[in-house]
């Protein structure tokens, strides 16, 4: 288990000062794909190089698997650096050696004969699904195999921690997904802990059990998947689930389709739905049941952690306490209801509600 505690780093001093972290708390469970969130300047890069003290900090404690590394001395510090691989946006490999040099270089000096580093070498590049490339020169790779290059590096000294700074920033959609499933593969084959820093709620939909966002230097925010995407606590989560959902712009589409009759009433809502009640005709039931007009303006089901989330966007037109009241049936279903706008018969005015 990874252990953060109380985290504070200051850059610079006096006027100058910049606090990248406040009192940053987080525990990182051993197995775990841990995302870390925010947009550019929140601390995220900060933090991670934090983890293993490549940052010095102002204050706080770094205890990973029971070993207080702040506690550590300069010697017994980079013995434990050893258990903690890094991979990073621009993938930092040495451009004059081969993949071969690249990934042996960190297996050098730790007593290995030739052929054990050409053995390890090669079991790491079929991990990572290079093998061809052993010969290679870094100019010869795509982003994608650089970053695999990179994974097998880091996984050379048979790391228990993962660390990935940004580590698809640079990729296309295509290589980010590969590069994606190839860590929750090495996650799952080696029980590694795995923490990811990214600006990109995709690629924590994509991977990650857990979430913390951060902000101005804080984590404002921490929970499982599925908790944060069907619950966020926070206007910065909401913004980073809107854009991964694809729910930006749709402030405008309500907009257009805005029931501006008088003798309607008409309620648009946010349903949010998770696991085995995404299979369930809810929508259709509460329009037959209830009498109620029903205009999907938006929907989409994705999986996280391979389980159903589901959102639609929809305008209820009818009589209001039967809205009210299918209201109630979805959310005594567990499906979350938010309202996003509301007008008409029994109002004398349009009510923006979000
Ligand atoms: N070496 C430095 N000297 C001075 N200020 C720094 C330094 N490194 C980072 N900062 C400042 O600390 C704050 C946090 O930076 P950090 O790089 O950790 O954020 P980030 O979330 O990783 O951003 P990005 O996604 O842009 O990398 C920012 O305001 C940044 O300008």
């Amino acid at each position: 288990m990874i252990i953060l505690h109380e985290l504070t780093k200051t850059y610079g001093s006096n006027k100058e000062a910049v606090k990248a972290l406040k009192k940053v708390s987080l525990k990182i469970q051993r197995g775990d794909i841990f995302g870390i969130i925010g947009y550019s300047g929140a601390g995220k890069s900060t933090l991670i190089r934090c983890i293993n003290l490549l940052e010095k900090m102002d204050s706080g404690k770094v205890t990973i698997n029971g070993i207080e590394l702040t506690e550590l001395s300069p010697k017994e510090l980079r013995k434990q650096r050893e258990k903690i691989g890094m991979i990073f946006q621009h993938f930092n490999l040495m451009k004059r050696r081969t993949v071969y040099d690249n990934i042996a270089y960190p297996l050098k000096g730790k007593g290995l004969t030739k052929v054990e580093i050409n053995e390890k070498v090669v079991k790491l590049l079929e991990l990572v699904g290079i093998k061809d490339k052993i010969y290679s020169y870094p100019s010869q790779l795509s982003g994608g195999q650089k970053q695999r290059v990179g994974i097998a590096r880091a996984l050379a000294n048979d790391p228990e921690v993962l660390l990935c700074d940004e580590a698809t920033s640079a990729l296309d959609p295509q290589n980010t997904r590969s590069i994606l499933n190839l860590l929750k593969e090495i996650n799952q084959k080696l029980n590694l802990t795995v923490v990811i820093i990214t600006h990109q709620m995709e690629v924590i939909k994509e991977v990650c059990n857990r979430v913390a966002v951060m902000d101005a230097g804080e984590v404002v925010e921490e929970g499982s998947i599925i908790d944060v995407f069907s619950n966020p606590a926070t206007d910065i989560t909401r913004e980073f689930i809107a854009k991964t959902m694809g729910y930006e712009g749709l402030d405008e589409l309500i907009n257009q389709n805005f029931l501006r009759d008088p003798g309607q009433y008409e309620l648009t809502v946010k349903v949010t739905f998770v696991g085995q009640v995404t299979g369930q005709p809810f929508i259709s039931r509460i329009s037959r049941e209830y009498g109620i007009m029903v205009n999907i303006l938006f929907g989409s089901i994705e999986s996280l952690q391979g389980i159903p989330f589901g959102s639609l966007v929809v305008s209820l037109t009818g009589n209001e306490g039967k809205i009210q009241e299918a209201i109630a049936l979805l959310e005594s279903n567990k499906i979350r209801v938010e309202v996003l706008r509301e007008y008409g018969a029994s109002k004398s005015n349009a009510t923006q509600c979000s």
